[in-house]
């Protein structure tokens, strides 16, 4: 059995999975690694195809729906199809023949005895290759939704907030390989660090949005030592400015509201010689993820896990407890759509009212736990106006001894206190920055 014909066996055992149980490509990936053998190599080739068929599945879908005959009666069919159509239509290096023939192997492998899938595969496989791409007129109302494999929703949604040019750029971006970015803890020379990186053969670059994350030629940084001795994190660049845009005087008492899985947790730990950063978060065993990250970031002695739902923070804490207060806030992280590509299938517009409610319930609850000295931020991985603009200006409403302080965070300026990132700016995640202060 060649390599690539188990890794396109784990591909395809786990997109049956994704779309029959609804679970996570990132988590069942995982699990699939854990029970294969794949080299690495195989692994790279199985992830590419995993996200790849998931993040283009309607434009695939688009592509096969006139050319499927016959009912396909067979749970695995409409995955192999997907998966082989993906190969045939945006994997340049892989040759026709092989998908064709892995495609057959596959179909006999996961059909039922005797089951003739594997003539129905072969057929739609080969119509597909003589018929090529198809895509709607450019003027079609789901031109975009095909081009770019994005709900109707969704690209309506861009379209009336960002225009239908800016939205056509913010969906091509999205589909783009995310950065292979790194935060270099504050606890070391950078220099030091970008030197073993280079050395390593990484080609770090500076970023643009600022000078305490850099950009890798490409992944795996997690298997080096700079990794496991807390030298650097992954992080994605907007991700890191949410901390820093505070400003520290290194002895602070800082709650981090929302805290797993800790990126944010250690960059607020790193700032301080004397404080201390009370993590919270509503799941338990993501708290494990922030304590781990903590100990590896050598962090561990400055920050305090405590499971909490933050909505009732005031039962807990003192008025005026904190003088540096994160509520990065659970969203529907449509910024992330690059890293996980199914968050485009599973999130709706009702979803940003049901979280508006949550953030705002966050935000009034532990805003009050802030001296009057402090500063508050908050911050998402979306951009959608109701999870960011809507929130701030109900916030504002709610708790009018607050206003909206100017900051600048790495080399991006926020001169009315809020920046929104969207990820066709920089090639980040999409990201949205408030700071607040009480008023004087
Ligand atoms: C966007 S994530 C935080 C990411 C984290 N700050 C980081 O940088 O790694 C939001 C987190 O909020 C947690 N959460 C959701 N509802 C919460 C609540 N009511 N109180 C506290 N945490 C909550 C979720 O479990 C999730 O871990």
């Amino acid at each position: 059995m060649s390599t690539t014909k188990s890794a396109r066996a784990v591909a395809l055992a786990t997109l049956i999975r994704v779309w029959r149980d609804g679970s996570y490509s990132n988590i069942s990936l995982n699990n699939s690694f854990r029970s294969s053998d794949l080299s690495q190599t195989d692994r790279n080739f199985t992830t590419r195809l995993v996200y790849g068929t998931i993040q283009e599945k309607i434009y695939l879908e688009f592509q096969l729906q006139d050319l499927v005959k016959t009912k396909l009666k067979e749970d695995y069919l409409w995955p192999l199809l997907l998966m082989s159509a993906y190969q045939l239509l945006f994997m340049d290096k892989v040759p026709n023949r092989a998908v064709l023939n892995e495609a057959n192997i596959l179909a006999k492998q996961f059909g039922k005895p005797h089951s003739t899938g594997f003539k129905i595969v072969n057929g739609i496989l080969r119509a597909l290759l003589r018929r090529g791409r198809v895509l709607p007129q450019v003027t079609a109302p789901d031109y975009l939704v095909v081009k770019e494999s994005m709900p109707v929703w969704l690209v309506q949604y861009l379209v009336d907030h960002w225009g239908a040019e800016r939205a056509a750029s913010i969906l091509a971006s999205v589909n783009e390989p995310a950065k292979n970015t790194v935060r270099i803890s504050q606890l070391v020379s950078a220099t030091e660090v970008v030197t073993a990186l280079n050395d390593l053969g990484f080609a770090p670059c500076e970023s643009q949005m600022t000078a305490q994350e850099v950009v890798l030629d490409h992944g795996g940084i997690s298997d080096s030592e700079l990794f496991k001795e807390g030298k650097l994190t992954i992080q994605d660049e907007a991700a890191s400015l949410a901390v820093s845009a505070f400003n520290f005087t290194g002895d602070e008492e800082v709650l981090d509201a929302c805290s797993a899985p800790g990126g944010k947790t250690i960059q607020l730990a790193e700032q301080l010689s004397a404080g201390r950063v009370t993590a919270l978060d509503i799941h338990q065993n993501k708290l494990r993820l922030v304590q781990k990250s903590s100990q590896r970031m050598n962090v561990a002695s400055k920050v305090k896990t405590q499971k909490m739902d933050a909505r009732f923070a005031k039962e807990v804490f003192q008025p005026g407890q904190f003088d540096k207060i994160l509520v990065d806030a659970p969203c529907s992280g449509l910024g992330l759509l690059r890293r996980k590509p199914e968050i485009r299938y599973n999130k709706s517009l009702a979803d940003l009212t049901k979280l508006q409610k949550v953030q705002l319930a966050i935000l009034n609850q532990v805003s009050s736990l802030l001296n009057d000295k402090g500063e508050l931020v908050y911050s998402t991985c979306t951009f959608t106006v109701e999870e960011d603009e809507y929130v701030v200006q109900a916030f504002l409403s709610d708790n009018p001894q607050f206003k909206l302080q100017p900051f600048e965070t790495g080399k991006i300026a926020a001169p009315n206190g809020m920046v929104k990132i969207l990820p066709d700016e920089y090639g980040s995640d999409g990201f949205f920055i408030a700071k607040f202060v009480v008023r004087g």
